[in-house]
């Protein structure tokens, strides 16, 4: 990898060895692996790939069925398809199970805790609702996936017992109303992500992108770890792992291309105020911030005004809440409930001042 830049004094700037060498040795292609060395690397072990679906009726049906027709008949790869139904208010739900799915709704699961919304949610429902003895999660809302995402992903784990987590990596170009930036995808990862992460965890900066939709695990590490419960979760995974499991334990693979449907930007600055949160919750946890004020939970924002002219700003407020909300360890939740089926949950704790709100 060729590295360029300069500091003020004019040296070469460079990253740390750690980094260079984990670039060299925990990064990988989804075409190193085949679907067949991976079914014989299997030696029993069980496959899940999990969909957090949220109003994905266009696209959820043929990430399915790429899925079911190269990675579970023609080569038994992967054991379980699980779509999680996450309050959509369109097909989703039918077209996944036409698709081959099996189909969960986000609050069916663990009915008795605290029902949560969010992606962060969804993914841990689809964990708590499949079986696998690894996961891959894929995002519901791609247009180009291909078999060789889940292929990549468990590439690594399948081959590798010392890698216990694998992050997709892609180039993403920046598509929709007519518009294409070859590589303008991932907005938040470069405007808020990329730069918090090299600020205070650096050991992550190798990770090309490190808010991938596409990611697997092994069940018991997944298990063991919080889930935030909304877009702070890929971002909380890899605090917790890197922390917990130090960086070796940690890939990441070039699955070539992702596209999928954009959000607005001002949805991608709800998802950044729910990011920022999280890494200011994880440098409290770490003890390496302090906060006597806690950061306010409340975020308004300004849109063009659908209710007429007002008084003063001619525009409407959109008020969100950001309290970061987590779902506890699923192995800690169901061992403390005595089975996936319910019961009480702990009770919730507030940490970081209160912008914390922990429920199982
Ligand atoms: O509350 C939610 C929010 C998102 N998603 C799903 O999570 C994936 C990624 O979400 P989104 O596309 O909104 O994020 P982006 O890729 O734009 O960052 C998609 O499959 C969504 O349908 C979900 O299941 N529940
Ligand atoms: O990477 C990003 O900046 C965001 C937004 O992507 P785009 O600017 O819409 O391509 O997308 C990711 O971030 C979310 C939060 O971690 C993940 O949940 C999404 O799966 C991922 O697409």
């Amino acid at each position: 990898m060729h590295a360029t830049g300069t500091g003020f004094d004019g040296t070469e700037l460079a990253v740390s060895p750690e980094i260079g060498t984990w670039l060299e040795h925990r990064s990988g292609r989804a075409d190193d692996w085949t679907a067949a060395d991976l079914v014989t690397a299997k030696r029993g072990r069980t496959v899940s790939v999990v969909i957090p679906a949220r109003d994905e009726d266009e696209t959820v049906g043929g990430i399915v069925r790429t899925i079911r027709t190269e990675l579970v008949e023609r080569e038994p790869l992967v054991d379980e398809i699980l779509v999680v139904d996450s309050h959509s208010q369109d097909a989703t739900a039918e077209v996944a199970a036409d698709a081959g799915a099996a189909v969960v709704a986000q609050d069916d699961v663990l009915p008795a805790l605290p029902r949560h919304r969010g992606k962060g949610d969804a993914l841990w429902k689809g964990l708590a609702a499949s079986h696998g003895d690894l996961v891959v999660f894929v995002d519901g809302d791609l247009y180009d996936f291909t078999a060789g995402y889940v292929t990549g992903l468990l590439g690594p784990l399948l081959t590798r017992p010392d890698v216990d987590y694998v992050k997709g990596f892609y180039h993403r170009p920046l598509a929709g109303e007519g518009r294409r930036e070859v590589d303008g995808g991932g907005r938040v990862t470069e405007l808020v992500a990329r730069p918090l992460l090299n600020m205070f965890w650096p050991q992550l900066s190798g990770f090309v992108q490190p808010l991938a939709g596409e990611y697997a695990g092994r069940r018991e590490v997944l298990e063991a770890i919080p889930f935030v419960t909304h877009y702070g979760v890929e971002i909380g995974h890899l605090i917790d792992l890197v922390e917990w499991r130090g960086l070796d334990a940690l890939a990441q693979v070039d699955l070539g291309h992702r596209t999928h449907r954009h959000q607005t930007t001002q949805a991608l600055g709800r998802m950044s105020a729910q990011i920022i949160l999280t890494m200011l919750d994880r440098l409290t946890r770490h003890g390496r911030l302090s906060m006597p004020v806690p950061p306010a939970t409340l975020l308004a924002q300004f849109q063009r005004s659908v209710t007429g002219p007002g008084s003063g700003v001619e525009r409407d407020l959109v008020l969100t809440d950001l309290t970061l909300e987590e779902r506890d360890p699923l192995a800690a939740v169901t061992r403390d409930t005595g089975d996936a089926g319910g019961g009480d949950v702990a009770a919730p704790t507030s940490e970081c001042g209160g912008a914390l709100r922990r429920t199982a």
